[in-house]
């Protein structure tokens, strides 16, 4: 049998439907019949507390798990018929722990690994290892032997030998986890180029300033189950469902609603929105932050 278009099961770029997981292991169910509809080219965070779910949602979606019931279909194929191999040129899944994906002697091999894995030419193999060595600013660790590296280092190494197979749809479990400040801005810049570049992205994240700066749709678990699903302003603003999951919006966005939102102004999000709503009030201008990533 030939693969299925993308069009031939859904035009959708994740089309889940119903999906169960139960681990054999202690027969838990960590997934309880979600829903999750995801169109080309958006980019969504999943966020909830620890055992909600999270990652097993994500691990269906490249075929790594398989639905007990329910289907999970994804860039038009039914991950429960294929292999994760098979699903690699649809799918690129960025492990939390850069220890469970890395095997490669050097980060050059890694990097080279998945590009040749998917069939690309020497050629283009090469084109997308510099690329990627140029936008993750791995220069001086290209012989290095990726454990050799320190953790944040080792971690965009992780990221960008699944970026360089350019996979239409990203998964990245807590990209940012363990970063210091200057990878967390490699990482946020990525997720922009991503967006222009029209791949869809699924950011798994604890790290709710990264995903108010960056996605435009916020997927909130609680106990295997999706409880709510609007844009980051929505979710972050709803101080029940805060509260709920246990979760704490952004510190900007708690300033905002302890301060400015009971004056009618907006929720800001990040600390630009909030020093232009400051500026607006005071009539003077927010000075420029030195931080921002263009
Ligand atoms: N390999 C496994 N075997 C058995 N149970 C598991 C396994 N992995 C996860 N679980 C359980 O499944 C449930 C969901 O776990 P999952 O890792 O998907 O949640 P999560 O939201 O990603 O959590 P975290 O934020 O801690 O990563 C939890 O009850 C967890 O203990």
């Amino acid at each position: 049998m030939t693969d299925a278009t993308p069009s031939a099961l859904s035009p959708l770029a994740i089309d889940v439907r119903g999906a169960r997981y139960v681990y054999p292991t202690g027969n838990v169910t960590a997934l309880g019949g979600v829903d999750l509809q995801v169109k080309p080219g958006e980019i969504i965070g999943i966020i909830g507390q620890n055992g909600s779910g999270k990652t097993t949602l994500t691990k269906l979606l490249n075929g790594l798990l398989k639905p007990t019931a329910g289907t999970v279909i994804v860039d038009g194929v039914d991950t429960a018929k294929k292999s994760v191999q098979e699903m690699a040129p649809h799918v690129g899944y960025v492990f939390q722990n850069p220890n469970h994906q890395l095997f490669a002697r050097t980060v050059q091999m890694e990097l080279e690994f998945g590009p040749r894995n998917i069939g690309l030419s020497e050629e283009e193999i090469a084109v997308r290892v510099a690329e990627a060595v140029e936008f993750f600013g791995l220069q001086d660790y290209i012989e290095e032997h990726p454990y050799r590296v320190s953790f944040p280092i080792r971690k965009l190494v992780g990221i960008a030998s699944i970026v360089a197979m350019r996979p239409p749809i990203l998964i990245l479990d807590e990209p940012s986890t363990g970063q210091d400040h200057n990878t967390t801005h490699v990482i946020n810049g990525l997720m922009r180029r991503l967006r222009d570049q029209g791949t869809t992205v699924v950011c798994v994240s604890h790290d709710m300033p990264l995903l108010a700066d960056v996605v435009e749709r916020v997927i909130v678990m609680k106990s295997t189950e999706i409880i709510a699903d609007a844009s980051p302003r929505e979710v972050f603003a709803d101080k029940t469902l805060m509260a709920r999951t246990n979760l704490q919006a952004p510190q900007v966005t708690e300033i905002a609603l302890q301060t400015v939102v009971p004056l009618g102004g907006p929720v800001a999000l990040t600390p630009a929105e909030l020093a232009a709503d400051i500026a607006m009030r005071t009539g003077r201008p927010a000075a420029a932050r030195t931080d921002a990533v263009g």
